[in-house]
């Protein structure tokens, strides 16, 4: 679940983001919609813990985000918000079983090899294992991004354009992939896009849409 109100975030040297009231519950899916400097990518970092608001209320799984310390937000983060970034960034110092034991490493944890080759079958990227991010092509290469994140089965999965520079068959496969995540993980799922075949492909999903703030006057 996520519940936001009042919610602001002000980048410095930038207008006051103000973004719309949201209560969209436990499984729930979302479109994160507006034009470019709308803001979706600046409401992605603070649902995931990444920013602070300047303003407002916010509860992501259950959880006060202001009420966690930065380490505890981090913590928090890696065990149960899954994120595919628009920029995948998948180490190309490490095969794909490497680059999922990462998260393992980041909480802390022993890796769980186990866990690590079913999120990688449920891709359908388990033969891929051994290979190096950069041998990949981009849906390959995003499906081991979308199996790294849902490796801790996150209550909140957080896409940022998942289909941009993608041709028609593979926004198709790349969408496909993000509900059979979300339906392993039963998770609530955000994705921010500007990509009208989104919105086409899931026409039962609730809409946020964003307007870029105002420029203040000279
Ligand atoms: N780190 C930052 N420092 C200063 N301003 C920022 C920063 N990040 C974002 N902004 C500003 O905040 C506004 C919203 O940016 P954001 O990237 O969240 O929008 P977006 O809707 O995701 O855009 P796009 O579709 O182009 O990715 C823009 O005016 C941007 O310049």
């Amino acid at each position: 679940m996520i519940r936001t109100g009042g919610l602001r975030l002000r980048h410095a040297g930038a207008p006051e983001l103000a973004f719309p009231d949201l209560d969209l519950p436990q499984g729930g899916l979302l479109l994160l919609q507006g034009v470019s400097g709308s803001g979706k990518s600046s409401w992605l970092s603070l649902v995931a813990g990444l920013r602070l608001p300047s303003a407002g209320a916010l509860l992501v799984a259950g959880q006060d985000l202001a009420a966690l310390s930065p380490a505890g937000r981090d913590a928090w983060r890696g065990r149960h918000v899954g994120l595919l970034p628009q920029r995948l960034h998948l180490s190309d110092a490490l095969d794909v079983r490497g680059n999922l034991a990462l998260a393992f490493h980041a909480l802390g944890r022993r890796v769980d090899e186990a866990a690590i080759r079913s999120a990688l079958a449920s891709l359908g990227v388990d033969a891929l294992a051994a290979r190096r991010p950069g041998q990949l092509s981009v849906g390959q290469a995003q499906r081991v991004a979308l199996a790294r994140a849902v490796l801790m089965t996150p209550a909140v999965l957080l896409a940022d354009e998942p289909t941009a520079s993608l041709d028609d068959e593979a926004a198709a496969a790349a969408l496909a992939a993000l509900a059979q995540a979300r339906e392993r993980c039963d998770a609530t799922l955000v994705v921010a896009t500007h990509d009208r075949r989104v919105r086409e492909a899931w026409p039962q999903a609730r809409v946020l849409a964003l307007a870029r703030p105002a420029e203040p006057a000279a």
